[in-house]
Formats: structure tokens, C-alpha cells, sequence
């Protein structure tokens, strides 16, 4: 059996005296996407920060595909909460950077050829050219999650990536992450992702699995699956399933909130 796409075995981290989070264990299984909902400040980004290999856990084991990623970054491909979007740069630029970096590193012209082809199912074909600073909030984080693909890794680590944005706007990402994602599962090694949110909804209408964090130093408090057919269009939030779902994982945000550690 291979090894899953993202494993957390027992990870604890702790910032000089803060303890950030607690015994995290967790499984992303290749083709899955996966969501962590938790609290501000409760470790998410932390635990991005792990598999990022950005970040060496103060105990515990953290594995893309089976590799460590301790002291080894560029093992998966990782969206940071702000969209870090060089201004500087034009966007087709942009969107190369990560593609010339890290572990499977493109040549600039495979990079460009590839990113040329992927525009315009970015929604993002004309702009090619343009400055961040000329793009809309959508298109950025558009143009930030190109990025992210194209570094060529099976294993997105997204964090936040939608937080910043309205709730139209957001609600026509979740569209098109949709059907993005149902095109990628058909490739020879789907992609996985692990996405982080504070947003209930929006992790119940992308996500296989949803992981509850407590209050930090954060813990895994609870695991819901979804089963909803992809694509889940805006009124799948009507279903008594998806509003069933919901109800624990408020009811579990709020037991992991006033869990005092
Ligand atoms: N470099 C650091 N030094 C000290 N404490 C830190 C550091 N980075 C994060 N922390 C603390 O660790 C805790 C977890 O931070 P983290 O950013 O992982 O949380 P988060 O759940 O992603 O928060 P948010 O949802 O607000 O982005 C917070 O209390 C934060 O203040």
C-alpha cells in the first residue's frame, strides 16, 4: 500500500514557552481534500508551517508521500495565508515562481509554457501581463493557487486561501475549485489537499474530511466525513446531511473553545 499523501504523527510544537498545538495526528489520503476548522491562533498555520518543512516540529513526525519533511521544504506545494504575490512581477511571472524553485524544478520555459496553457482555466487568460495590483481579490488568489500548482507537487497545503474575500466572490471560488478539482482527479496520481478555514460552510462544500481543532494549543476535537457528490452546488447548504454536518462541527468548535489546557 503506498504511503498517504500528508501524515502528522504526534506533532506538538511550541514557540520558546507557547504551545502551539498537541498531539496532532492526521492522515490526507491521495485524491482527498481534506479541511482543518479551528479558532484564531488555535495552530493551523503551524501545522502547514510542519509540512511545509518550513518548520520542525518540537515533537512528532510529519510525512509528504512518505518522505519526511523535516528540514525539507518543497515537498508539497504551499499556499501561505497572505497570497505573497510579488508586485513587482507580472502575473505570468508570478505564476512561474514556485515551478522554478523548490524539489521538482522546471526549466523557465516549461514553466512558462505550462503556465500559458493553465491561464485560462485560472480564469485569468488576457492578464497574463498585468501587475498584481491590477488584478481583483479573486483573481489573485487565483493567480496564487496557479502558483501553487504548478510546482508540480501532488500535495496542495492551501492556507486560508479565500479568508480576505467576500462572500460572492468566495462562493464563485468554491465553484471553480470544484470543478478544478473533479479535472485533477482524473490524473495518474490525483492531487490532496489540506486547506484550512474558519469558514464551516466552505469546508463542508470542498472537503471529503473535516478535521475540528481546539483552542491552542490545538488538538484534533473531532472528524466529520462528507459524502456529498461533487460538484456541490450553493444549495447543498439546504441538505439535511450538510445541516446536520454543520451542527457538530459548531458544536464541537465550541467544546474545543472552552477546553482550557
Ligand atoms: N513565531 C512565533 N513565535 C511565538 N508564537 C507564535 C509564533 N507563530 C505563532 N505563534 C503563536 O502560536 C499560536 C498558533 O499560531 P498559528 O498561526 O499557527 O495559528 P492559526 O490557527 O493559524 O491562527 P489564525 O487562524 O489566526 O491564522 C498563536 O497563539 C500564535 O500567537
Amino acid at each position: 500500500m503506498s504511503a498517504p499523501a500528508v501524515e502528522l504523527r504526534h506533532v506538538t510544537h511550541t514557540y520558546g514557552t507557547t504551545p502551539a498545538v498537541a498531539d496532532v495526528s492526521l492522515d490526507v489520503s491521495a485524491g482527498d481534500f481534506v479541511s482543518i476548522v479551528g479558532p484564531s491562533g488555535c495552530g493551523k498555520s503551524t501545522l502547514l508551517k510542519v509540512l511545509a518543512g518550513l518548520l520542525a516540529p518540537t515533537s512528532g513526525t510529519a510525512a509528504i508521500q512518505g518522505a519526511s519533511t523535516i528540514d525539507r521544504p518543497g515537498l508539497a506545494g504551499y499556499m501561505p495565508q497572505r497570497d505573497l504575490l510579488l508586485p513587482w512581477k507580472r502575473a505570468i511571472d508570478n505564476a512561474t515562481l514556485g515551478a522554478e524553485l523548490g524539489d521538482r524544478r522546471a526549466t523557465k520555459a516549461e514553466a512558462r509554457q505550462r503556465a500559458l496553457e493553465l491561464f485560462e482555466r485560472f480564469g485569468l487568460a488576457g492578464f497574463e501581463q498585468s501587475w498584481p495590483s491590477e488584478l481583483s481579490g479573486g483573481m489573485r488568489q487565483r493567480l496564487a493557487l496557479l502558483r501553487t500548482f504548478l510546482t508540480g507537487s501532488r500535495v496542495l497545503l492551501l492556507d486560508e486561501p479565500f479568508g480576505a474575500l467576500d462572500a460572492i466572490t468566495r462562493r464563485d471560488l468554491h465553484d471553480w475549485l470544484q470543478a478544478l478539482w473533479i479535472d485533477h482527479l482524473g490524473e495518474s496520481v490525483p492531487r490532496s489537499a489540506l486547506f484550512i478555514t474558519h469558514d464551516v460552510d466552505e469546508a463542508l462544500v470542498l472537503s471529503d474530511v473535516v478535521h475540528v481543532m481546539s483552542a491552542r494549543p490545538g488538538r484534533i476535537v473531532d472528524t466529520v466525513t462528507v459524502d456529498e457528490q461533487r460538484p456541490r452546488p450553493a444549495s447543498v447548504t439546504t441538505s439535511a446531511a450538510f445541516i446536520r454536518n454543520k451542527a457538530r462541527l459548531l458544536d464541537s468548535l465550541d467544546r474545543g473553545r472552552a477546553t482550557t489546557h
